[in-house]
């Protein structure tokens, strides 16, 4: 009896081949030692078997401020066929217009919560008071409701699996436009003045400033210290030239992330390279100076 139960909990899964690994072509590890998330290197089978074993449930903030609202119809009925299939989800709804929030049909174990914050005027601040809020609700509802955050920006769609490969304390996803580039070519921000610099023989990647996540504690201590850095920035009358992104690289210059997702987390399907097996995550094209004033 006995060992028949054991055996149903048994899952075979193909061995890992120490000399044959399934990704030559691309980095999958950083000099600290954490994995970099590509097509083919993790075993979602596996991994969906241990996260289960956790009941985890994890929170996805995404912030929807004025014309933005049109994008989460799309945004939502993506994730829904997407986005940590089989697992339990709450979905955080940042806006400042909740009556507009679609009405979108959600899988078992999944729930909306739509949170009314109040609009900035400009988009730079818009973008950037998203990491204090993101801190303030951590500290008072994130943290009894779910274990890990994946905050994301909106103008975006899934167009493939995105699951718990992606979890971990800590994480952030390599820019599109970047992931192929020498240092020096960052758009870090340059000026010694602001907190969020970087100097030019320093940084490890670029990472995207629209796809972050980890522990909500992880997640309450990055956002925490970004927005006290665009504060700080505030006072001395200068802001950053990527604003939040230019202060998410900084604190993970100094806080290495433990896991790092490719850019097929976050593609803006320009050019079609070969390292690329899946677009996961896409930027939707939006018409920058209608939309974000
Ligand atoms: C792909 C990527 O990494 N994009 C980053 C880049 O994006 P973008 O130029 O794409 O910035 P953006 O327009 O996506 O703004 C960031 C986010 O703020 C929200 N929003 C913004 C304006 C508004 O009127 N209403 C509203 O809801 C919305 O969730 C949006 O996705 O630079 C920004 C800061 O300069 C942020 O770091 C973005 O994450
Ligand atoms: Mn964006």
């Amino acid at each position: 009896m006995k060992k028949s139960r054991k055996q149903e909990a048994r899952m075979k899964f193909s061995q890992p081949e120490v000399m044959n690994p399934p990704r030559t072509d691309v980095l999958v590890m950083t000099p600290w030692f954490v994995p970099i998330v590509w097509d083919g290197t993790f075993n979602i089978n596996l991994l969906n078997q241990q996260f289960k074993l956790r009941d985890v449930k994890i929170g996805l903030t995404v912030f929807a401020i004025k014309k933005y609202v049109v994008f989460l119809q799309r945004f939502l009925e993506t994730a829904e066929k997407f986005f940590m299939v089989g697992h339990k989800v709450n979905y955080y709804i940042m806006t400042d217009q909740p009556k507009e929030v679609p009405n979108v049909t959600l899988g078992e174990g999944r729930s909306m919560i739509v949170l009314k914050i109040q609009r900035y005027a400009r988009w730079q601040d818009v973008s950037m008071r998203r990491m204090e809020i993101i801190s303030l609700f951590a500290k008072k509802q994130f943290i009894h409701e779910v274990d890990y955050l994946v905050c994301l920006d909106v103008h975006m769609k899934f167009s493939d699996c995105v699951g718990v490969e992606i979890l971990s304390n800590i994480f952030g996803t390599l820019h599109p436009g970047f992931f192929r580039m020498q240092r020096q070519n960052f758009t870090y921000e340059r000026r010694l003045e602001s907190q969020a610099y970087i100097a030019h023989d320093e940084g490890d990647f670029y990472y995207a400033g629209g796809f972050l996540g980890g522990t909500v504690e992880e997640v309450y201590k990055l956002t925490n210290q970004y927005h006290n850095a665009i504060m700080t920035d505030k006072a001395n009358s200068i802001e950053a030239l990527w604003h939040d992104e230019s202060h998410l690289n900084k604190y993970f210059l100094n806080h290495k992330p433990t896991k790092i997702l490719s850019p097929e987390y976050m593609w803006d399907c320009k050019g079609e390279p070969k390292v690329l097996r899946k677009r996961r995550f896409v930027i939707v094209p939006k018409n920058c100076d209608q939309i974000k004033n």
